[in-house]
């Protein structure tokens, strides 16, 4: 065999040439010097850094040491973890090299032949560091100097070991099997100009692949997405991509998504994270709710474990806290988020646990026993996480004293704004003991990955991002473009017409100034119809511009030839839209917008969102920098007396608009009147998320028709626990205060029920409802009694509409038939309800949970149901509306030997047993609420719930 044969025989067995090999060395040995230089360049960069870095705390106390994937000890030390892989440097930057050459490293062996002796080398597993941004840029040092070196790398030398290795890592995208198909995603580095995402055909990066039909130019670091999606994905929102999928996660999790069959596709914000996640990538991604962030970061994080889990197993085995850590909002959250962890696992072996606090004093030791036996993913939220690994104030007695994040190589922060903006200083904390805790740990060569997801762009987070960029360089995704505006500081200039009597023309005029103030920018005009676009052409015309015009008249081809001119400069144009038409242009693509000018303004938030896309490529590229832009957003408001959209009022607040004083600018309101005001709101005295929450915010007259008491003692029979502070009862007792008469009312419900039994015993009376609507109170027969009802919602199910009633005396909810409803008469429907609503006072869930826990509500459950016979509970009125009662404090009174003795207050219960913790500003902010009702005498004050129910 000749030399060359024997060579091309050792290549496809992939193994170097050692003419080449040597080669390599050099290559590495340059690559070694510039990890030096780099690494001396860094720690200098650092001191700077640490000292001038004030952005996210005043006395930062984690170190670029801590936190750096780039750090060169770790990188040596990762690769060491592979025993029969122990060439640190080499083998690192091998997978740099060819990182840089081809685009895409990670889990493959190469052998290279040195003196007739064959190497292996395999990348690094561990994630992270290697394809960092570093590491790029630390080859791209190279390849100036060694441009040949690294060329004959590119083409052939680095040769795929024909055995899978033996623990895949980070992306599974090069294995071999998927080699073989023609097409496959390969993930750039995350450089500073994003992740890119580029297609590769049959082993060549194909950089011209037109890969919109597969994936939305996702190699944007910003990938503005045009749709919104709230709660349940939109159809459009999914990435039609057959690769991603496939070639990103783990077989193992494929599997179990075709078993619940959901999940066929990636969303758009999946396409991002799933290839970054698996990588071992840290990553910042905000997308509107439901936007599919959740199963964005588990889906890969389980790929990566699984790939990773025999080496963790056999380095890192003895472990208290998670190797991945899960942080989310809330308990529900926990829940939710260990159950899909616990459900991708289940053939594994993993042991994941999902604990919160709030589940009182008897089950602490319980789950602390639990998070002490160990676990591989620990799922929970940051103040209990706080509390057990002793970083919170007070929380000696609940700290677990082990190094519980001391192995903990992948942190998510789900969630995050919602985190931070409970508790900022929390996030610092656990951000602060992890690198401590890291940093002490036996395992510091595992890299650390943090995940952070959230829904919203807030200060906090762009503290945290600008604290985090130079730590740990996460890649930033914003689906939303509003979200990305808010990023990005797009200024926000509310423009008033003082002309009110010409005003329509008038702002148009307005509009022609504006543009010849804002040369060499590109402009988008928002206005309303056909004839405003024209109108405006006209002025335009008259100033010497010529603008392009986008309206519903316009065919599709004329469209796209506005849109080239459009795009045929960089600067100075004006393009004039009509409002129905702005869907057109976002399916055109058009991003280099920067100034919106709106003068028409929709109705619908998500329409006024979407305008934001059009300044997508301005969009600010990287964090590390203090943030300012040119791009900006102007409303044109033509009226003196102007009432806007409601959603506006949270956008200007959101771009911190500021506005003109000397005009009166109004927010229409959102469009609540009909719906019952927010439990929340009630509960705690603010809602936590008002702009998602479809409850109403603002009290009103009709919350006070008929009302209850002012003040005064209540004693009440609880009908139903709705959760720990919130109660349906009826009232038994009425008294002014302690010495008064008591009214008794404990025979309503009696007396009542006899009268519709009386009433609905003759047919003649039972009239058939006719106009069925929510809020409509009628009467039905429910075994085999009747009942008065009122509707909350009607549905059609299985072609059959079906009303979900509430019964207004008993309690209950049922769902029935609307031919089984009849009309109530007059002496009956004015009635007030008997059942009551109760809230406790001042208290609320622990942990700034929204919701009680299972164990909180069960507790009180059993308060109740455990009462002696001869108890009975009593409370004093703190606020009052037409049905509901807020009682401070709420008590058991037991009579022993003709004594009545009063317990301890189902608040203190609540809080002293570790449930809920004190919530001073519930009533005050309440009642400040109730202050700006306008009082109706007639409707309101003059016929009491009181004077109905009072028994002569
Ligand atoms: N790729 C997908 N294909 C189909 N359905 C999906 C996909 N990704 C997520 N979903 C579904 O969409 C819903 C929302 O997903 P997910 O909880 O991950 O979103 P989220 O952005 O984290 O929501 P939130 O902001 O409320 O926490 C879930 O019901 C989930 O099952």
């Amino acid at each position: 065999m000749s030399d060359v044969e024997g060579e091309a025989e050792e290549r496809q067995l992939g193994i170097i040439p050692s003419h080449e090999a040597l080669q390599l060395d050099n290559v590495f040995s340059k690559i070694k010097k510039n990890i030096a230089r780099r690494s001396n360049d860094q720690n200098e960069d650092d001191n700077e850094s640490i000292t001038s870095n004030v952005g996210f705390t005043n006395d930062n106390l984690l170190s670029r040491e801590d936190f750096n994937p780039c750090n060169n000890d770790r990188v040596a030390s990762n690769v060491a973890t592979m025993p029969e892989y122990s060439e640190p440097v080499i083998g690192d930057l091998l997978v740099a090299l060819k990182n840089d050459a081809r685009g895409l490293v990670a889990g493959e062996q190469f052998r290279v032949k040195e003196n007739n002796c064959v190497k292996e080398y395999k990348e690094t597993f561990c994630l992270g560091k290697t394809n960092s941004s570093a590491t790029s840029d630390l080859v791209s040092d190279v390849r100036d100097e060694d441009k040949l070196s690294v060329t004959s790398l590119q083409n052939e030398n680095l040769v795929n070991a024909p055995s899978e290795p033996e623990c895949i890592a980070p992306s599974r995208l090069h294995s071999s099997h998927h080699v073989k198909q023609n097409k496959r995603l390969v993930v750039g580095s995350g450089n500073s100009n994003g992740s890119k995402l580029l297609i590769e055909t049959n082993g060549v990066l194909d950089k011209d692949t037109n890969i919109e039909t597969d994936v939305v130019r996702l190699h944007r670091l910003y990938r503005v997405f045009i749709t919104s999606g709230f709660f349940s994905l939109p159809e459009e929102d999914i990435v039609v991509n057959n690769y991603i999928r496939g070639n990103v996660l783990h077989k193992s999790v494929i599997s179990v998504m075709n078993q619940s069959g959901s999940i066929q596709q990636a969303s758009r914000i999946q396409a991002f994270m799933w290839p970054i996640v698996v990588r071992g990538q840290n990553i910042v991604a905000v997308g509107e709710r439901g936007s599919g962030k959740t199963l964005g970061y588990t889906l890969p994080l389980v790929s990566l474990l699984l790939d990773m889990w025999p080496c963790i197993a056999r380095e890192a085995s003895v472990r208290v806290g998670g190797v991945a850590v899960i942080v989310c909002k809330g308990w529900r959250a926990v829940q939710c988020v260990g159950d899909t962890f616990a459900q991708l696992l289940k053939d594994h072996g993993l042991r994941v646990v999902a604990t919160w606090g709030g589940l009182g004093e008897k089950h602490l030791s319980e789950v602390q026993k639990e998070v002490c036996r160990g676990a591989d993913i620990l799922v929970t939220t940051l103040p209990f996480l706080l509390r057990i690994v002793g970083a919170s104030e007070g929380s000696s007695n609940e700290k677990i004293h082990f190094d519980l994040l001391s192995h903990c190589f992948h942190l998510v922060l789900d969630d995050a704004d919602v985190i931070m903006d409970n508790d900022a200083h929390g996030v610092k904390l656990l951000l602060t003991e992890w690198a401590s805790q890291r940093a002490n740990s036996k395992n510091t060569h595992f890299s650390q990955q943090l995940i952070i997801t959230a829904s919203s762009w807030t200060k906090f987070m762009e503290r945290l991002v600008q604290f985090l960029e130079p730590l740990m360089e996460p890649s930033v995704i914003i689906s939303s473009p509003f979200e990305a505006a808010k990023a990005s500081h797009v200024k926000s200039v509310v423009h008033c017409t003082n002309n009110i009597l010409s005003s329509g023309r008038q702002s148009l005029g307005d509009v022609v100034d504006l543009v010849k103030e804002v040369p060499d920018k590109k402009v988008i005009i928002f206005v309303e119809n056909c004839r405003e676009v024209k109108q405006m052409r006209q002025l335009f015309a008259s100033v010497a511009i010529l603008p392009q015009t986008i309206h519903g008249r316009k065919l599709m081809w004329e469209v796209q030839e506005e849109v080239t001119s459009w795009n045929s400069t960089d600067k100075e144009k004006v393009m004039v839209v009509s409002a129905s038409t702005v869907a057109i242009l976002l399916e055109q693509d058009v991003r280099d917008a920067d100034v919106l000018v709106h003068v028409h303004i929709p109705k619908v938030k998500s329409e006024f969102n979407q305008r934001f896309s059009f300044l997508m490529d301005n969009y600010v590229k990287d964090f590390k920098s203090e943030i300012s832009n040119h791009l900006v957003s102007y409303v044109f408001v033509d009226n003196n007396d102007a009432v806007l959209p409601y959603y506006m009022e949270e956008v200007w607040m959101s771009l911190e608009t500021s506005m003109p004083s000397e005009f009166n600018i109004h927010f229409a309101e959102k469009l609540q009147e009909e719906m019952p005001l927010c439990h929340f709101l009630k509960a705690f005295g603010s809602c936590p998320s008002v702009n998602q929450c479809e409850w109403r915010h603002k009290m009103q007259q009709q919350d006070l028709w008929n009302k209850l008491p002012d003040y005064g003692i209540v004693t009440v029979e609880i009908v139903k626990v709705l959760n720990g502070s919130r109660y349906l009862v009826r009232l038994n007792e009425y008294r002014e205060t302690n010495t008064s008469h008591p009214i008794d009312l404990s025979q309503n419900h009696l007396t009542l029920f006899m009268d519709i039994q009386n009433y609905c015993s003759d047919p003649a009376n039972l009239l058939p409802a006719s106009d069925i609507k929510v809020g409509l109170m009628f009467l039905t027969l429910h075994e085999s009694v009747w009942t008065r009802v009122r509707v909350l919602h009607i549905y059609k199910k299985s072609n059959t509409m079906q009303v979900t009633l509430f019964l207004l005396d008993e309690g209950d909810e049922i769902t029935t038939n609307p031919s089984e409803l009849y009309q109530t008469p007059e002496k009956l429907s004015r009635l007030p309800q008997l059942v009551v609503e109760v809230y406790l006072c001042k208290v609320r869930p622990l942990d700034h949970d929204t919701e009680w826990t299972h164990h909180a509500n069960l507790y009180i459950e059993k308060l109740f149901s455990d009462a002696a016979e001869n108890a009975r509970f009593s409370g004093s009125i703190a606020l009052s509306l037409s049905n509901t009662l807020w009682l401070s404090p709420l008590v058991e009174i037991v009579k022993v030997e003709g004594r009545n003795i009063r317990k301890e207050s189902v608040r203190s219960q609540l809080i002293r047993l570790g449930y809920g913790c004190e919530n001073q500003q519930h009533i005050e902010l309440l009642k400040a609420q109730y202050n700006t009702v306008e009082k109706d005498s007639d409707a309101g004050q003059s016929s009491s719930w009181l004077s109905f129910w009072k028994q002569d």
